[in-house]
């Protein structure tokens, strides 16, 4: 008797979702988000940018103001390894680590992971913080009305109506500068 051959293994991985948050209040704090986009996207592939949010600083009062925004993409990178790569792009564009909510040129948090929960010493997701962050929320609910705190049930939209908006303004989107076109060889 023979056996159909079982089909090729065909790689399927599709990634999973991930919403991040960015952060900048030092140097040129839009050419830095614009950078810091430009670097996320070699592993994530972002396919909704918010607008910009100038924002006062929450935490630690005596600093500048902040330009926020938040993205969603899909990576293949597993949780860990993707806070590595954000890591290393917030030192190439010159972060040195200080202290908790100090200014920083730039700033790569991960809000969510699919619909992940996952807690060590290293990396929280949920981010712990995020649902009692304006600057954090505004930008998320314009590229992600629908979304809901998995632990408490109630939407972002409605823990954004119960937090101060106050300092917060709205601003354009940035203008990434497009990929270089591929060379035409034909
Ligand atoms: N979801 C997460 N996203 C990014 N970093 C996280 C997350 N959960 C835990 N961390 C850890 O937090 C550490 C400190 O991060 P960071 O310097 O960005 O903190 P912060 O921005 O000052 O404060 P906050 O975490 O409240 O935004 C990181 O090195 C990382 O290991
Ligand atoms: N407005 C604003 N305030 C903050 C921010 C931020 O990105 N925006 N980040 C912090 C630590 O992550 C602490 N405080």
């Amino acid at each position: 008797m023979s056996t159909q051959p079982s089909p090729t293994p065909t790689n399927t991985t599709q990634g999973q979702i991930v919403y991040l948050a960015l952060g900048s209040n030092q140097g040129d704090r839009k050419a830095l988000l614009t950078q810091a986009l430009l670097r996320i996207q070699q592993t994530v592939a972002i396919d909704a940018i918010s607008a910009v949010y100038e924002t006062d600083p929450v935490g630690y009062l005596d600093q500048p103001r902040f330009l926020n925004l938040a993205c969603r993409g899909m990576t293949e990178l597993p949780p860990l390894e993707l806070l590595k790569a954000l890591k290393l792009i917030e030192t190439e564009l010159g972060r040195i680590p200080t202290f908790r909510n100090a200014p920083r040129l730039i700033d790569i948090d991960i809000l969510l992971y699919g619909d992940l929960s996952m807690t060590t010493e290293q990396l929280i997701i949920p981010h712990p913080r995020m649902w009692e962050r304006a600057f954090v929320l505004a930008p998320l609910v314009e590229i992600e009305p629908g979304l809901v705190d998995p632990l408490t049930g109630r939407s972002a939209e409605e823990c954004l109506t119960i937090l101060s908006q106050k300092g917060m303004t709205r601003q354009d989107q940035l203008i990434l500068p497009q990929p270089e076109s591929t060379q035409d060889l034909s």
